[in-house]
């Protein structure tokens, strides 16, 4: 794995000043769809037998990423403005024909910065026949993949490097499809590398039994999400032993499917209450998740905030609040935990409430995001220190020591969850500036105009 730094880049456009909120942040918030349950279904309706729906598709630019590549593969993609007058928006995709009817033309997909775009779709492309290349952001070309290529190669198709072994830009190429079987591959840098192969497997001919043979697979809950959408779509998995996925081979019915809302957007809202005192609700928490923003509810809580929720009709959803704490003098009170195990993506969300905090907080268990958009370790301890804080990087994670104190400008690194970290802490640090806010378009393009509304109060109280 590489390990790149976190100098600050220089951006060209006017930073955006992140709104400092003069009183305890209240009010109610909708969050988009989930990027990895829509960018799964949009995958598996790519592989289906007929057009498949996916109703509340999120849309945003690793989203629209993952349909110019199944469009560049062979699908076709329908925008349905209202979905039978639900109100919501769907996609209907026409599967991508698979080899051998599938069209011998070469085709070239753009992973952007998506690892959703970039773990899953080569084993896609190979079930093409077809010659396909990728290649992605600047940024992209440093995230891990060799374990996907070398998984893909042992099945038997043809990897071209690009550029560096193990990176992108690469191309794949197996004509004739995939027979499937046997494979391992060490998935210790992401569970995107077992999602990626799994995801593909019913339409190997043999299927697929995947063994990881690492230490651990990070970011478990994405794993356990790609098991759980495979089974849904009809396709059987076992995932009985530790580390091993087998995938029956067979057809996966047309489909129609509604995302939830992304529990790990949600977070910097909810984090607005437990940073400020406040008091944010959401409604249409699912009751059940595989989502790793599922943790929210028991994260929070050991930053001194209350998470309740309200069952609401149906019994599918849930109304969910976070309150803030506040000391006797009325002031937001952050506690820390201490420590925090393996909070994945939520990660930098999570180290904007730990920044704020008076008490040290250690990292624990993260150290894959060095693979992540940028590395996640690197960036927060510089951001951290350029906000007056004191942080440090540890062999598996890092630890911030003492909190922010003033403003600064935060750089994003391209990295949509630094971008919010920034906003965060912005809440309660005057004069934080928030380099490139807009790649916060990745996988939320209404980020910077629903925070401003929450924080200036004029979303609903
Ligand atoms: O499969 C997915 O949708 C994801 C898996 C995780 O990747 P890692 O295992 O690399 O952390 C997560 O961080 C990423 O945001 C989305
Ligand atoms: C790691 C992330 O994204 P990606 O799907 O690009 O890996 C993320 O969204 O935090």
């Amino acid at each position: 794995m590489t390990s790149h730094t976190a100098e600050a880049p220089s951006s060209g456009d006017q930073a955006w000043p992140a709104p400092l909120a003069g009183a305890p942040v209240c009010g109610e918030v909708t969050v988009p769809a989930s990027k990895s349950l829509t960018n799964r279904f949009l995958l598996l309706a790519a592989l289906a037998e007929g057009p498949s729906v996916v109703v509340n598709a999120l849309e945003s630019r690793d989203s629209r990423l993952m349909l110019q590549a199944l469009e560049a593969l062979g699908a076709s993609v329908e925008h349905i403005p209202d979905w039978k007058g639900t109100g919501e928006a769907a996609v209907r995709l026409t599967p991508v024909p698979l080899a051998p009817a599938s069209s011998q033309a070469p085709a070239q997909v753009d992973c952007g910065l998506a690892g959703t775009v970039m773990r899953f779709l080569p084993a896609v492309a190979a079930l093409t026949g077809r010659r396909v290349a990728f290649d992605g952001d600047p940024e992209a070309r440093i995230r891990p993949m060799g374990a996907v290529l070398e998984g893909l190669s042992a099945l038997g198709a043809q990897i071209s490097d690009d550029g560096r072994p193990g990176y992108l830009p690469f191309t794949v190429e197996s004509p004739g499809g995939l027979d499937g079987g046997e494979v391992a591959i060490d998935a210790s840098a992401s569970s995107q590398f077992v999602s990626g192969l799994l995801l593909a497997g019913a339409r190997m001919r043999r299927g697929l039994r995947l063994r990881h043979t690492g230490r651990s697979v990070p970011s478990s809950e994405h794993v356990a999400m790609t098991v759980q959408v495979l089974r849904q779509a009809g396709v059987e998995v076992d995932d009985s032993q530790p580390f091993v996925w087998a995938v029956s081979p067979g057809p996966i019915p047309a489909f129609t499917v509604r995302v939830e809302p992304d529990l790990s957007n949600a977070g910097p809202f909810l984090v607005a209450a437990a940073a400020t005192g406040g008091e944010v609700t959401m409604r249409g928490w699912p009751a059940e998740s595989t989502q790793i923003g599922r943790r929210w509810t028991e994260l929070l809580p050991q930053f001194g905030a209350e998470v309740s929720t309200v069952p609401e009709p149906g019994g599918e959803t849930l109304t969910l609040t976070v309150r803030g704490a506040r000391d006797e003098q009325g002031r937001p009170q952050v506690l820390s935990p201490g420590t925090v195990d393996g909070t994945a993506e939520l990660t930098p969300t999570v180290a904007a409430l730990a920044a704020l905090a008076p008490e040290p907080t250690t990292f624990t268990s993260v150290d894959h995001l060095r693979g992540h958009e940028t590395d996640r370790l690197a960036a927060l301890v510089a951001e951290i220190r350029r906000l007056g804080g004191s942080a440090e990087e540890t062999a598996d994670g890092f630890r911030i020591t003492s909190p922010v104190r003033h403003g600064a400008t935060v750089f994003s690194y391209a990295d949509h969850r630094m971008a919010t970290f920034g906003a965060v802490v912005g809440l309660r640090i005057s004069e934080v500036l928030v380099e490139d806010i807009g790649c916060t378009s990745k996988t939320m393009p209404t980020f910077p105009a629903l925070w401003r509304s929450l924080v200036e109060g004029d979303a609903p109280r």
